[in-house]
């Protein structure tokens, strides 16, 4: 048996699942014949979880060698035999149901309503950020991740994009979610009593005309920024905030006992939020539904050109592009050019996104990327999907 990966991190999940409790999930490698084994040792927000490569059979508790490896022994010995006897021995799950599902934010928020549209009988895990939600799923705590990278109101959400470069993880799937935003505050307490507002701020930025405009919450109230939605109404109901309202999910309101000041006060009434959903593997394409495929790639000639040849390369074979954007480039930020006569420019270097409407499967899709990798410097597939056809 040997040690694949190792690392501790922070979660926020259900203590009464997790407190002290040692996960133990075997899988069988699709494409090999040995199996790979995670274990999690969870000790209050902190997780400390283990791969091994494991031959042998995938289901039991954790044996001698792996107890040795994770250390239990460092662990407070008043929950050492909690440790070794509370195992999770479900098998991998296969389709939809009792699939673990991790979403930045807790119960209420917009992330969670969206695992629960793509996957309806999924168990659904808060992380308190996103990348705690990458990692779930890369050590095998949880087997889905979902993450939303653009509004139609506040546009693409850019952190979200970079993660998605850092991390292995694949594109699985895609939902569009009609967000509905509350303006939420202690039962009793009046619009013209406020403070503050607090609130994601995607959610701030999608309501602000509304607020100001049409609420009458001007300047004097501030705005102020925070993990997720549904987190500020946990935290007003908690704090018991008579000051400070928050803008939430209607599920929020009833789950953290707060009155509705307003109903739909997004400036815009289809305001839509697109999640994607990441899995350690990919799914096989297929060409008998609509299916949408994402990239990334850099280059390091000169932009215009490469970018009208990546362009031609979908427009030849009437592939729609639904979507093309550009972050910096954080490992190579910066480019050196000689002007002629002039001395030495620095410009800025870019990773460009792309949606288009086509399967990997499809071949014109397979022809237009290698025919883009010619041109690249880099390019990955991060994933190709079944489009949400939802209305
Ligand atoms: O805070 C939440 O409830 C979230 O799910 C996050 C988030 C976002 O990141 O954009 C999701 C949907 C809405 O657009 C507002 C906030």
């Amino acid at each position: 048996m040997s040690t694949i990966s190792s690392s501790t991190f922070k979660l926020n999940l259900p203590p009464s699942i997790y407190q002290y409790s040692a996960l133990r999930r075997s899988y069988h490698r699709p494409t090999r014949t040995d199996w790979k084994t995670t274990c999690a040792i969870v000790s209050g927000s902190s997780c400390h979880a283990t791969q091994f490569d494991e031959d042998g059979g995938g289901i039991g508790t954790i044996n001698g060698s792996m107890a040795a490896a994770l250390d239990l022994t460092s662990i407070d010995p008043s929950v050492q035999d909690a440790l070794t006897f509370t195992t999770d021995l479900s098998p991998a799950p296969t389709h939809g149901c009792e699939l673990r599902v991790a979403y930045q934010g807790v119960p209420g928020a917009y992330s969670e309503a969206a695992a629960g549209k793509a996957y309806p009988n999924c168990e659904a895990i808060p992380c308190d950020q996103f990348e705690v939600a990458f990692q779930a799923v890369e050590l095998w705590v949880a087997d889905r991740a979902v993450l939303p990278v653009e509004n139609s109101l506040g546009g693409s959400i850019h952190r979200n994009y970079d993660l998605l470069l850092r991390h292995r993880l694949h594109i699985v799937g895609e939902v569009q979610l009609s967000v509905h935003h509350c303006l939420l505050a202690l039962p009793g307490v009046r619009i013209d009593c406020l403070k503050r507002v607090i609130s994601h701020p995607q959610a701030l930025a999608q309501c602000e005309h509304t607020l100001t405009n049409k609420l009458g919450i001007n300047g004097g109230v501030a705005r102020e920024g925070v993990d997720d939605t549904a987190g500020a109404a946990e935290f007003v109901a908690k704090h018991g905030l008579r000051d400070t309202a928050v803008i939430a999910s209607y599920r929020a309101a009833e789950l953290y006992g707060l009155q509705i000041l307003a109903e739909g006060i997004q400036d815009d009434s289809d305001n839509v939020t697109r999640f994607v959903m990441l899995a350690r593997e990919p799914i096989v394409p297929r060409t008998d539904r609509p299916f949408k495929t994402s990239i990334v790639f850099a280059h390091d000639r000169e932009g215009a050109s490469v970018l009208f040849k990546v362009l031609s390369a979908f427009a030849f074979r009437d592939i729609n592009l639904t979507k093309i954007e550009s972050r910096p480039h954080r490992n190579k930020p910066l480019r050196l050019v000689d002007d002629a006569n002039v001395g030495t420019a620095k410009r800025f270097e870019y990773m460009f996104y792309a949606d288009f409407e086509a399967s990997m499967a499809d071949v014109r899709a397979q022809n237009a990327v290698s025919e883009i990798e010619e041109f690249t410097s880099f390019l990955r597939v991060l994933g190709s999907y079944p489009m949400d056809m939802t209305s």
